[in-house]
């Protein structure tokens, strides 16, 4: 049974920039919001609203150079983590843990699933090589593996799609984060993968008692898995809302017009199904006539 405790991460006024000078754009724009433990955020928001620069920066895992960050005050699990203006935010918080959208390219190509396990769980505790494998082939079925002996000789591009992404969070999970942070993590993949790896984020965080920031651009599939959502536009949070109510939660036009473009029964008898451009709420009308 999943509880929802005290709060565990909270963001103030977080703003990124990209680049100097006439270059500069706003990617996050003064972004706020609290989440509890073992609570389940979803960031919605279409291409390029800064969802991933948010994600990236409260994971610590926002290198870019040419970024720059201001916050007034990023606080998880007790301790502050940054204030002020700062051009890098602390690298891979501990007790944080991140899935990425494809797991072709975030697993290492090269080595072994074992090996990369061995990388992981090192850095938790002191295993010796046989406990390691053995824990590792514990958390690959955790997450509804079979011949886990075998998998763990592979390298990822012997897995299907599917099989990466548990593998992923399997990795993700094994070192116990409070937080789990997931950006894309269906995008890659089919309607029906895409729910398996919901169901399998949404059952580990539950399992190990974490909390789940997922970003995601499929709002419908966010309300099925998240307790919140936020909604991004033009890199500032534009709405907080419950997801089991979130057509009454919405204040900005653009969550409504958003709502409005998900696909329905219908709509699935329209010409063409309704989208939003930078005047969404003339885009709504058409799609309604
Ligand atoms: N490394 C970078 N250098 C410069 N600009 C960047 C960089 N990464 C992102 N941006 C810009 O910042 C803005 C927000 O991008 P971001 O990737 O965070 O959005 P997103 O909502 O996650 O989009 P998507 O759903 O397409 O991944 C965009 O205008 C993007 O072009």
């Amino acid at each position: 049974m999943r509880t929802i405790g005290t709060e565990l991460l909270r963001v103030d006024g977080l703003t990124v920039a990209y680049g100097d000078g006439e270059s500069r754009s706003i990617a996050v724009a003064s972004a706020s919001f609290a989440l509890s433990e073992g609570e389940r955020i979803a960031i919605v928001g279409e291409s390029g609203s800064g969802k991933t620069t948010l994600a990236l920066a409260i994971a610590g895992l926002l290198v870019t150079p040419s970024a720059r960050i201001h916050s007034e005050g990023l606080h998880f699990d007790g301790r502050e983590l940054v204030r002020g203006r700062t051009k890098t935010l602390p690298m891979r918080t501990p007790g944080m843990s991140m899935v990425f959208q494809d797991a072709m390219t975030s697993l290492d190509p090269v080595e072994t699933i074992g090996t990369q396990f061995g990388a992981v769980l090192r850095g938790v505790g002191k295993l010796k090589r046989r406990e390691t494998r053995e824990r590792a082939a514990e958390w690959l079925r955790a997450v509804g593996l079979h011949d886990v002996e075998r998998i763990l000789g592979l390298r990822p591009y012997e897995l299907s799609g599917g099989m990466r992404q548990r593998v992923m969070v399997a990795l993700a999970i094994c070192s116990r984060p409070r937080l789990l942070i997931a950006d894309e993590p269906t995008s890659a993949l089919d309607a029906s993968v895409s729910r398996d790896v919901m169901d399998l984020l949404a059952d580990m965080t539950e399992r190990e008692n974490a909390s789940l920031l997922v970003v995601s651009h499929d709002i419908e599939l966010c309300r099925m898995y998240a307790d919140r959502i936020i909604v991004m536009y033009h890199g500032e949070i534009v709405d907080i809302c419950r997801a089991s109510s979130i057509e009454e939660d919405a204040t900005s036009e653009y969550t409504q017009a958003l709502l409005a473009c998900v696909p329905t029964l219908e709509s699935s008898s329209l010409p063409l199904l309704p989208t939003l451009d930078d005047d969404f709420a003339l885009v709504r009308q058409e799609a309604s006539a």
